[in-house]
C-alpha cells in the first residue's frame, strides 16, 4: 500500500470480480474465482503475448462484459443516472495506443476538466505540473494527430494524471519508448502511486516498472495467479537474453 490519509482509506475504491470465465469462441482465455482491484494497490500484470492482459483490464474498466462473473465497484461517486454501464469510468483503462480527441495537445489536456468537481485554481496547478512532467511545454500548440507514440503515452498519462482517477490501468505504458520518455513515465506513475492511485500495470519490459509494483498478477495456462510478491524478472529476462537463440549452419 502506497501513502494514503485516514480519510481517503475510510473510502477505499475498489472493483471486484468473481467467478470470472473470458471466453472467445469456445476458448477459454482464463478464469479465475475471485479478484480484487483496490485504491492503493500497484499491481504489475504478467502474461505472455495473447494471454488476455488487454481483455481483463478492459473487463475491469466495464468496456467487455465477461462471458461469466460478477464485477463491483465500490467506493466511487454514485453514476449519473443516464449512466446505463455503472462500471464505465471507475478504473479507467489507458490503451497501449492511446484515442486522442482531433485538435490540439492542449484541448487533449483540457478536455472535460471544467466539467469536474474540481476548483480552477486546483485544475491550473495541475495542468501546469503535468505539462511540465510529460514535458510537453514546446508541443501545446501541436495537433495531437501529430505526436509521435512515445509522445501520445506521454500525453495520455498527463491526461490521466490531471484527472487523478481512483484506479488507473496501463496496458504497456512504455513500450516503444526512447530511454527519456520511459524516465518522464515512470516518475510520472511513480507520482500517481505516491497519490494513492491503484494502478495495474502490463508490460513486457520489466525494468524500473516492476520495481515500483507491490502486488503481482499473472496470466498462465488459463488461470490469473495472485501474489503479493513479485519476483526478480529482471533476472529471468537476462537468463533469457543469454540463452543462444539459433545455431548457425556450418
Ligand atoms: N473481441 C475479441 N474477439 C475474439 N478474440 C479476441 C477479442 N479480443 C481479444 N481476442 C483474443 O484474445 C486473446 C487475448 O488478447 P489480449 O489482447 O487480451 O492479449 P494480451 O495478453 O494483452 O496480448 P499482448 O501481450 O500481445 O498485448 C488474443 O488471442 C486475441 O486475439
Amino acid at each position: 500500500m502506497s501513502q494514503m490519509s485516514s480519510s481517503q482509506h475510510s473510502q477505499i475504491a475498489s472493483v471486484n470480480v468473481t467467478n470470472l470465465v473470458q471466453q472467445f469462441e469456445q476458448r477459454t482465455l482464463f478464469s479465475v474465482d475471485s479478484l480484487t482491484f483496490r485504491q492503493g494497490d500497484v499491481i504489475y500484470l504478467q502474461g505472455d503475448n495473447g494471454t488476455g492482459k488487454s481483455t481483463l483490464m478492459k473487463i475491469l474498466a466495464g468496456l467487455l462484459k465477461p462471458t461469466q462473473g460478477k464485477l463491483i465497484a465500490t467506493g466511487f461517486d454514485k453514476s449519473a443516472w443516464w449512466h446505463t454501464n455503472s462500471l464505465l469510468g471507475k478504473a479507467v483503462y489507458l490503451h497501449q495506443h492511446p484515442y486522442l480527441f482531433d485538435g490540439s495537445v492542449r484541448y487533449n489536456l483540457t478536455y472535460g476538466l471544467s466539467r469536474r468537481e474540481l476548483q480552477q485554481p486546483t485544475i491550473s496547478q495541475r495542468l501546469h505540473q503535468a505539462i511540465e512532467m510529460a514535458q510537453l511545454s514546446q508541443l501545446l500548440d501541436h495537433s495531437a494527430s501529430n505526436l509521435s507514440g512515445g509522445e501520445r503515452q506521454r500525453l495520455a498519462i498527463a491526461r490521466a494524471w490531471i484527472c487523478q482517477p481512483k484506479l488507473l490501468m496501463l496496458d504497456e505504458p512504455i513500450s516503444n519508448m526512447d530511454k527519456h520518455s520511459q524516465k518522464l513515465v515512470l516518475a510520472m506513475i511513480n507520482l500517481l502511486k505516491m497519490q494513492g492511485t491503484g494502478l495495474l500495470i502490463s508490460s513486457h519490459q520489466t525494468c524500473g516498472l516492476t520495481a515500483l509494483c507491490q502486488q503481482h498478477w499473472h496470466i498462465n495456462h488459463q488461470k490469473i495467479h495472485t501474489s503479493q510478491h513479485v519476483p526478480n524478472l529482471d533476472t529471468q529476462q537476462d537468463n533469457l537474453a543469454m540463452e543462444p537463440s539459433y545455431v548457425l549452419a556450418k
